[in-house]
């Protein structure tokens, strides 16, 4: 089985002490527990824009328009030890959309300050890719995990 197709989408704004970024407590499925970007699995014959504005409506009921999105680029979740939780994920952010983010079943949207990441509740991946998405940068990550399938055994950049 290949990796799983999977679509985060980061929404930033300006707050009164900079830079603030939309992640949330997932409540279910995989990852629970752990503060993560929004987004989930592509379905069959969408594009990724389209699957992660699909995922941002259902998780926090915010509408994205394909106008809004801006490419992030990619990261590769390689975990050896199961490989059935392989994921390629592509990576959007959007500075506009309508509608204010609302807790759904999934997901329990929260502002955290992009300077301030909550990285001790996040993926211990998050530190290697997620502050240069949102700088605004493109990324193209391999994150490998270790067989605890939660600290992280490489990463390596495709980019130069
Ligand atoms: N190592 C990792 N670090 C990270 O930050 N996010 C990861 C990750 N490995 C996977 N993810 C993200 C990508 C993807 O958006 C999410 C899992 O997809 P879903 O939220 O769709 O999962 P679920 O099992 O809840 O899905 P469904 O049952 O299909 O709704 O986890």
């Amino acid at each position: 089985m290949g990796a799983a197709e999977v679509t985060l989408c980061f929404l930033l704004r300006e707050g009164e002490n900079g830079a603030e970024v939309l992640l949330g407590l997932k409540q279910t499925g995989f990852g629970r527990g752990k503060i993560v970007g929004i987004g989930g699995h592509v379905e069959p014959g969408e594009t990724h824009a389209q699957a992660v504005i699909r995922e941002v409506l259902e998780e926090t009921g915010v509408v994205l328009q394909a106008e809004d999105l801006a490419d992030a680029g990619a990261v590769h979740f390689v975990f050896p030890a199961r490989p059935d939780w392989d994921m390629k994920t592509t990576l959007f952010t959007a500075r506009t959309w309508q509608g204010d983010p609302l807790p759904s079943d999934e997901i329990l949207p929260e502002w955290f300050r992009v300077e301030a990441l909550p990285v001790e509740r996040m993926w211990q991946d998050a530190d290697h890719w997620l502050p240069v998405v949102l700088e605004g940068r493109r990324v193209n990550v391999v994150v490998t995990m270790h067989t605890d399938n939660e600290s992280v055994a490489s990463s390596q950049s495709l980019l130069d």
